[in-house]
């Protein structure tokens, strides 16, 4: 039976002819002699392994086979109508790179076809010559064909290098792409996994263990069953996740951690698609193994876990914490999930979190609490920090997490990273606000989500025996210590525990957490990555510009980078400045209508806007003008239909072309922010940013941003 290599540019298989060429592909990979495939040679071929074959009566697979070792493997190039197709066998010729070991189809040209290129004149304006890269490292260290250095070299400025990126899949557009962003050529060399090539043959032996090479995931895939193969033709280009792995991406789905891991990342990098495979491998590494996937919201759970099943319908997540498999779910939920199970036992914890004991402990405070108690109660305290924002971020960072009972604890204990200081009748004025809220809470018998999250992970600590073996975690940003601990808490000490994504730009909620307070030490265990998928390189420029020069630090208290850069090019942002409300509206209607009219799927629409009034004014406007639009919020995004939705719940979700209603904050905001202690402004003001910088990042072809002038 032959085995198929499916290249990435082969899996883009125009629609109309999919379902042929499933059965041409299944055909294939059971028997290449059946009849009606017409697998045949091509004469005067500049590749003698090179073969056509018939998909149906107009159009022709293109394709190399290789036999090795009693076993036939076909690598599909591609699918074209028959003359076209024919034209591309004759000149296409698959090699081994000699450098890097990796596979290379070439295509050769008439020599006039190809125009020569003066590296020389165009050296002192060349990006990469400023770089300080030459000819000889692009060809001899990272296997570049010497045509794609000529040209890299009189590419002026990066999108110049972009737009040669893009003419050419797979390693080759990657690793310019990594040159355009500035990466030394070390970096590209680790980044793609380059290895000197061991043996420079292109015997049918040595073509084929260039495929099976970490550089070449990115590109092509050996398709192990029927299955596979019609994912990944029914998957197309949104599909390329689940069987095209960057290298970078493949080591942290495949690597063993000595102890927790922190993979960090822009919006966009894959970090969410590294999580999704890690958990598939780990469950395929050990089927007895007991994997939690989680994250912030329940939202984001159900996409995760439409993931999982997206990837391999043979990893069904399963429904209860405990369970072999894949669990996945909310962080809160996880804390009630704990919190269901311990019954009686939990009265003790409880105790020891906060000193007294709950009636109700499955009841959740209501989220106005805070609030209601700053209003109740006479304080001394100035609005700085009486407060919502600041009494929940010191209760969940400092009180709960360090389980502190009555004022004296609370005097006596250190604050570190909380920004705003307090002395000691500061500190008392505090208390009596959390005093007061602790004794509502009483009454009610319930517990808040960081109070619950803190019962659980007391709850579980004193237990040998852990829920789970691997704990893996998704927008690890905007997590509370109280969830850090549960975490932690879950899952004893070993290796493979936890692995945590996280992007410092994209923490929308809640206060910065440096995880080794919480017990969880990276040390030395954690890596970034940057290329983004998802956005385009002119969308990507203008999403940079809005987190520009603040002041954001990770999860291990370290000044977060950026150095982002897209693999994909398109049109740039647009800007449309409106006065008033309802031209705001009018203007959001032309635009979604002109992209439904011209033929977008409007499921693939979404309009961000900052809040849920706006947003169900939004879907009225939208209706009212004939446009199928719905309103999103606990659901997931309509198929079919615009989605309308707050920038909060747009985390996490990705849409082809989107609009941002980029309100202006109304004067209760301003005069809530400047009511605020000063770091805790400055904190809300990076919210804010990161906020419209989740926004940015949502579209992967078309953004319009929608202003006030
Ligand atoms: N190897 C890959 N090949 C093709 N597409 C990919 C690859 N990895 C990720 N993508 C695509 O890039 C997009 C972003 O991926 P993902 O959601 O994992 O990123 P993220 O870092 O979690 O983003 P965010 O932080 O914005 O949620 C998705 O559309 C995903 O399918």
């Amino acid at each position: 039976m032959p085995t198929i290599i499916m290249g990435k540019l082969a899996s883009k298989i125009d629609g109309s002819i999919r379902a042929k060429a499933m059965t041409f592909l299944q055909k294939l990979g059971t028997d290449d002699t059946t009849s009606g495939l017409h697998i045949e040679p091509i004469e005067n071929a500049a590749d003698p392994r090179v073969r056509t074959g018939r998909v149906d009566n107009f159009w022709r697979a293109v394709m190399f086979r290789l036999d090795s070792d009693g076993e036939r493997h076909y690598v599909i190039h591609g699918i074209w109508p028959h003359d076209d197709a024919i034209a591309v066998a004759r000149r296409v010729q698959l090699s081994v790179n000699p450098i890097n070991g990796l596979p290379q189809i070439a295509e050769i040209e008439a020599p006039a076809e190809r125009v020569p290129v003066d590296t020389k004149s165009s050296a002192s304006r060349s990006l990469l010559v400023n770089l300080g890269h030459d000819r000889t490292v692009l060809v001899e260290t990272l296997g570049l064909p010497e045509y794609v250095a000529d040209q890299a070299l009189t590419a002026v400025d990066e999108d110049a290098v972009l737009d040669l990126a893009q003419q050419h899949d797979g390693w080759i557009g990657t690793i310019l792409v990594d040159l355009a962003a500035g990466d030394t050529i070390d970096s590209v060399v680790s980044r793609m996994a380059l290895e000197r090539a061991m043996v420079s043959g292109d015997a049918d032996t040595d073509v084929l263990h260039s495929f099976k090479r970490p550089g070449a995931a990115f590109q092509y895939a050996l398709i192990g069953d029927q299955d596979e193969l019609r994912r990944v033709i029914e998957g197309g280009d949104f599909g390329a996740w689940r069987i095209f792995l960057h290298p970078e991406q493949r080591r942290y789905v495949d690597r063993s951690y000595n102890g927790p891991f922190r993979l960090s990342g822009g919006a966009g990098t894959g970090k969410t698609v590294v999580l999704v495979h890690r958990a598939r491998a780990l469950a395929r590494r050990d089927p007895d193994a007991r994997i939690v996937l989680t994250t912030f919201t329940t939202n984001l759970a159900d996409a995760l876990s439409d993931s999982v099943t997206q990837l391999d319908p043979r990893v069904q997540p399963v429904k209860k914490l405990g369970q072999t498999g894949v669990h996945v779910t909310g962080v809160d939920a996880l804390a009630s999930a704990v919190l269901r199970v311990a019954g009686s036992s939990l009265a003790a914890s409880v105790r020891e979190v906060l000193g007294d004991d709950r009636s109700a402990p499955l009841a959740r405070t209501a989220g106005t609490r805070w609030r209601e108690v700053v209003e109740s109660t006479g304080t001394s305290l100035l609005p700085a920090l009486a407060n919502e924002s600041f009494l929940s971020s010191e209760y969940g960072h400092v009180v709960l997490p360090n389980k502190i009972h009555d004022e004296a604890g609370y005097l006596r204990v250190r604050r570190p990273g909380r920004g705003v200081a307090l002395d000691r009748a500061k500190r008392s004025a505090v208390w009596e606000l959390i005093a007061a809220y602790r004794a509502q809470g009483r009454i009610d018998g319930s517990l808040d989500f960081a109070e619950a999250a803190a019962v659980a992970a007391a709850h579980l600590a004193g237990q040998t025996d852990k829920p789970a073996d691997h704990v893996l975690i998704d927008e690890g940003q905007d997590l509370s210590p109280s969830h850090w601990q549960l975490l932690r808490a879950l899952v004893n000490e070993h290796p493979n525990d936890l692995f945590i994504a996280e992007d410092a730009h994209q923490r929308i909620y809640g206060t910065r957490v440096v995880l080794s307070r919480y017990g969880i030490p990276i040390v030395g265990r954690s890596q970034r990555l940057t290329l983004n998928y998802r956005t385009t390189a002119q969308n990507l420029r203008y999403a940079m510009k809005i987190i520009e020069g603040g002041q954001y630090a990770d999860m291990e208290d370290e000044a977060e980078t950026t150095g982002y850069r897209s693999a994909r090019t398109g049109p740039g942002p647009e800007f449309d400045a409106v006065e008033t409300l309802s031209a705001e509206l009018q203007v959001i209607g032309d635009r979604v209508q002109a992209w439904v009219e011209a033929g977008t799927d409007a499921g693939t629409v979404a309009v961000l806007v900052p809040d849920r009034f706006h947003r169900d004014r939004v879907v009225t406007a939208l209706t009212e003008r004939g446009v199928d639009a719905r309103a999103v919020d606990r659901d997931r995004p309509p198929h079919g239909r615009v989605a309308v939705m707050t920038m909060h719940r747009a985390k996490g979700t990705e849409f082809s072309k989107v609009v941002i209603a980029a309100d202006r904050p109304s004067p209760m905001e301003l005069a809530r922010l400047e009511a605020l202690a000063p770091p805790e402004r400055v904190d809300a003001e990076l919210r804010r940013r990161s906020l419209r910088y989740v926004a940015a990042t949502r579209a992967r072809d078309e953004l319009v941003i929608v202003t006030h002038k």
